[in-house]
């Protein structure tokens, strides 16, 4: 980021204190990704990724990921009639734009607001609050970098892992194509102890993603947590030095049930933390609209038997389909259209629940 491109127009965002109290945490594997292009790195690499990723290395510095925090509280700082200008047509399955909370009775299902800035692309054009105007610059290259330098390097190493052409991935992710991939800016409201107690201290609940893979950055505010194999739920973990990298559904079914979306979810967090508001920087990586999500002919997918549709899809599913299919149905149960969450999402596939 050229320093032309940095309004000092922001209130300097620093991050909560870390938790003092002792939590169990998921033993997850670093990924030195900046290895990549020296010798035998790859391979080195691989082979760690064969043992399952779950965070990497990365090139962005504390400051520059603090501006998008400072971004991302600014935004929520807005007057709801404000951001409610630029609200996403969830029912249709867009996510682009602003998500409130919900309120009332249904606020226990729903305990965040959410804005997704889409990739920057002519089909994505769309109108912003000023100050996203003011500072678009920046978040474009904030974006751009986390699909070129954190993205595109994964990709490949996955198509390594999976013994196929090293572009299979990176083609079916070309940032000019059609397909929704977004930053999104993502606040949770603290809630008192008795109002957890009655959600089950539930913030966000157990789910996977439904696109390629999801970077999260740093976030101090213990909460999030992954399903073990064994169903046992962990903290992950937070460091300023790493983003979190969670799999996500289209690449599970790319890869035949290969490699497993995470379930994740969110919880109150430890009392030293739980009365603040929690924010949350997310890239969510996804294919092109128009990849169908079938395994791809790997020979080590073959060896190992996955060469199968996973979940065996009635029909061909493409990844806009499926992620429309998701928004629409979590829409329909957080606005109250539905009184369960339902579990059928498209094609004869079952979204899975963890909680
Ligand atoms: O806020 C977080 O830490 C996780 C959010 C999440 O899982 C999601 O938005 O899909
Ligand atoms: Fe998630």
């Amino acid at each position: 980021m050229s320093p032309s491109r940095v309004h000092n127009d922001l209130p300097r965002y620093d991050f909560p204190e870390d938790t003092e109290e002792i939590l169990e945490y998921a033993d997850l594997e670093a990924l030195d990704i900046s290895k990549l292009d020296q010798p035998g790195g790859k391979e080195s690499l691989a082979a760690q990724v064969l043992q399952f990723i779950n965070k990497n290395g990365h090139g962005f510095s504390e400051e520059e990921v603090k501006r998008q925090y400072a971004l991302c509280r600014a935004v929520f700082d807005l007057p709801l009639g404000e951001k409610l200008k630029y609200a996403c047509d969830t029912a249709k399955g867009d996510f682009r734009g602003y998500k409130p909370q919900s309120t009332g009775k249904l606020s226990v299902r729903d305990n965040d607001e959410r804005y997704n800035i889409p990739k920057f692309t002519p089909e994505h054009e769309r109108p912003h609050p000023q100050i996203i105007l003011d500072h678009l610059d920046e978040i474009r290259d904030f974006s751009l970098k986390v699909h070129d330098q954190v993205l595109i390097p994964l990709l490949r190493l996955f198509a390594y892992v999976l013994e196929i052409e090293e572009k299979y991935f990176v083609d079916r992710h070309r940032y000019e194509a059609p397909g929704l991939e977004y930053l999104r800016y993502m606040k949770y409201f603290p809630r008192s102890v008795e109002e957890d107690a009655e959600v089950g201290n539930i913030w966000a609940r157990g789910h996977t993603d439904y696109n390629t893979l999801t970077f999260l950055f740093h976030q101090p505010i213990a909460g999030l947590q992954v399903q073990t194999p064994e169903g046992r739920w962990k903290y992950v973990k937070s460091s300023s030095d790493a983003i979190i990298v969670n799999i996500a559904d289209a690449l599970e079914f790319l890869s035949g049930g290969y490699l497993k979306s995470t379930v994740h979810r969110v919880i109150r967090p430890p009392e030293d933390q739980a009365n603040r508001p929690r924010l949350s920087l997310i890239y969510f990586a996804r294919p092109e609209a128009n990849t169908i999500l079938k395994p791809v002919v790997s020979p080590l997918l073959q060896r190992l038997g996955f060469q199968r549709d996973v979940e065996s899809f009635a029909h061909d599913v493409t990844a806009e389909e499926w992620a429309r299919a998701r928004i629409a149905k979590d829409h329909r149960f957080r606005t109250g259209l539905v009184d369960k969450p339902e579990k059928e999402i498209i094609a004869g596939v079952n979204q899975r629940f963890y909680d």
